[in-house]
């Protein structure tokens, strides 16, 4: 559904992305993994078509990015880039209707859209629908820009650090979401560092350092050794699920 083929980036005069190869099939759950700087959110932007990079090729079906219009690219991706981004002084509900704005539908027809409504209650967030969305606590914030993502009904959804803000029973219940929504067929790429909920929900783990891939696999295939090589954390496997156990002495 959607594939990198070769990317290279610099930002300024500084190599970011090394070549980086990957595909991203439909139903599939993709954790992007790496330590701080690898340029997991540089691979994500590229993907959006938020950063163009040096080199290489993002298609969709195919199909290179550039063969799409804006508003064809709004309705196949949907992009959460990291960090609080500054809502409008609106509702929740009107800012998850801004998910709407690639299919040109009326303010009003917007808000009450039956995929408006769904995003709001799989994200918990029907309750506080009439709240300024600029008034939400971090972690409704972050479930907040999840809803309008989720609103677009967009096929590819990429998400940078969505769980960053969130308590263990938000972060588990978006963890099972994200799930579910892969069950639907759609393609997701979720930039994570809780190597637990990655190796615990995720299909797939592409982990980058230094720019470069350096594991394309399923998630028993991140193994202590290659952590510890990535990260410097020993680990240990509890019920299937990768828990950072330790410092690595320098
Ligand atoms: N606007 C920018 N100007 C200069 N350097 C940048 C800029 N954005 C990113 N970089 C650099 O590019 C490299 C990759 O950044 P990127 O944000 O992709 O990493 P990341 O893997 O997402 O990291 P993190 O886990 O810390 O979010 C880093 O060394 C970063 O300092």
């Amino acid at each position: 559904m959607l594939s990198v083929q070769g990317i290279t980036s610099h930002i300024g005069a500084r190599p970011v992305l090394h070549g980086v190869s990957a595909q991203f099939q439909a139903g599939q759950l993709t954790g992007l993994l790496g330590p701080n700087g690898a340029g997991k959110s540089t691979l994500l932007r590229t993907m959006a078509d938020v950063l163009t990079a040096a080199q290489g090729t993002v298609l969709l079906d195919g199909k290179p990015l550039a063969a799409f219009s804006a508003r064809q690219k709004a309705q196949y991706l949907a992009y959460i880039p990291q960090g609080q981004e500054q809502v409008p002084p609106m509702s929740v509900r009107e800012v998850v209707s801004l998910g709407r704005l690639p299919y040109r539908e009326s303010t009003e027809g917007a808000a009450h859209h039956p995929a408006v409504t769904e995003a709001l209650a799989l994200t918990g967030l029907t309750e506080l629908s009439d709240r300024k969305a600029d008034q939400l606590s971090g972690g409704e914030h972050a479930r907040l820009m999840l809803a309008r993502a989720l609103a677009t009904q967009a096929p590819v959804l990429l998400a940078d650090e969505v769980l960053a803000a969130l308590d263990p029973a938000h972060a588990l219940s978006v963890m099972h979401l994200f799930r579910a929504v892969a069950a639907q067929g759609r393609c997701i790429v979720l930039v994570i560092h809780d190597l637990l909920l990655a190796t615990r929900f995720c299909d797939r783990l592409l982990v980058l350092q230094n720019g470069q891939v350096q594991l394309d696999g399923p998630p028993v295939a991140l193994t202590q050794g290659m952590v510890q090589h990535v990260y410097g954390v020993s680990t240990r496997w509890i019920e299937g699920a990768c828990v950072p156990w330790d410092i690595q002495p320098a």
